[in-house]
């Protein structure tokens, strides 16, 4: 397996301490505090805008705190030169620009990039890395084709590399699933679930609840950029924080193979019950979606 440092002697991975920040006249986090350790793998809720993204650039370093500190493995964030930092941290961003001519095997190169030595040349261990990490998420027959050329899904397999690659004990994830089918969506949580079982810490911030439920150790819930809650799966995946969470009615019920919790829609009528019933046309005039 790619390797890297993690120990658990080691202060926190990572430390957030009343951390603010936003955007030029649009303050978004607000004293959001946690800290994680490797073996944990941390899931970050919370509904459109509330400042999950926000947080991620923040601890990457792309996005400057206004109020606060990070730290990590114990070392101020802004203290951190660019390699230094990567060494320690691996980003898979959502969206994004990337060089389109660029081949997926250069594209996953570029994250040993903190690893260059000062001759500037990449190495076999450095290959080895790259073909590890492409083997690992499904993507060693992308490795020769563009990144113009690969579909969102792919590309998404593409960019979990580059991170692997990068040999970071912390992994900062924003909504590795999108654009995953069932199939690489669970082989990749699989993948994440034995990096932390191994030591590294990952934060991952997710929409999708049930995926949450099923690799997280710890729920962090983010509103309107504050921490509304901070727990494990048992504590803190009820109805009654889920609902207050996405300000919607919001049903847990338990896995039927494995007895994790699971949240569904509850709202008191399904999408159907405005019209007719169950096959009523989509264009009947009825105001069928519409929640009163
Ligand atoms: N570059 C930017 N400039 C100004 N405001 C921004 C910028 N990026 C995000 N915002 C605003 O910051 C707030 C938080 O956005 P953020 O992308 O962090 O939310 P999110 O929780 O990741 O949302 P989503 O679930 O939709 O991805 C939103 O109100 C958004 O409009």
């Amino acid at each position: 397996m790619i390797g890297f440092s993690a120990t658990t002697s080691q202060p926190s991975m990572l430390e957030v301490r009343n951390l603010c920040c936003g955007y030029k006249g649009r303050p978004v986090l607000q004293d959001v505090s946690f800290a994680a350790r490797g073996g944990e793998c941390l899931a970050l809720l919370g509904p459109n805008g509330s400042g999950k993204t926000t947080l991620l650039r923040s601890l990457s370093g792309v996005l400057q705190a206004k109020e606060g500190d990070i730290f990590l493995q114990g070392r101020a964030l802004t203290a951190l030169k660019p390699r230094q930092r990567a060494r320690l941290a691996a980003v898979v961003p959502q969206g994004g620009e990337y060089p389109r001519e660029l081949t997926a095997r250069q594209m996953v190169l570029l994250g040993r990039y903190p690893h260059l030595s000062w001759l500037g040349c990449y190495g076999s261990r450095d290959h080895a890395a790259v073909d590890e990490a492409l083997e690992a998420c499904g993507a060693t027959m992308l490795a020769p084709r563009r990144l113009a050329e690969l579909s969102g899904g792919e590309l998404q397999r593409v960019l979990l590399a580059r991170a692997l690659a990068q040999e970071s004990p912390l992994l900062l994830l924003d909504e590795l699933a999108a654009g995953l089918d069932m199939a690489r969506m669970a082989g990749l949580f699989d993948l994440l679930e034995r990096r932390r079982a191994a030591g590294a810490c990952v934060l991952m911030a997710v929409h999708d609840c049930n995926l949450a439920a099923i690799y997280a150790t710890r729920l962090l819930g983010l509103k309107a950029g504050r921490l509304v809650f901070d727990g494990s799966v048992d504590a803190v995946f009820t109805e009654e924080k889920l609902s207050a969470l996405y300000d919607i009615p919001i049903g847990v019920l338990q896995h039927p193979l494995w007895g994790l919790p699971q949240a569904l829609l509850a709202r008191a009528h399904g999408p159907r019950s405005h019209a007719a019933g169950l096959g009523a046309a989509p264009d009947s005039g009825s105001d069928a979606g519409v929640d009163d």
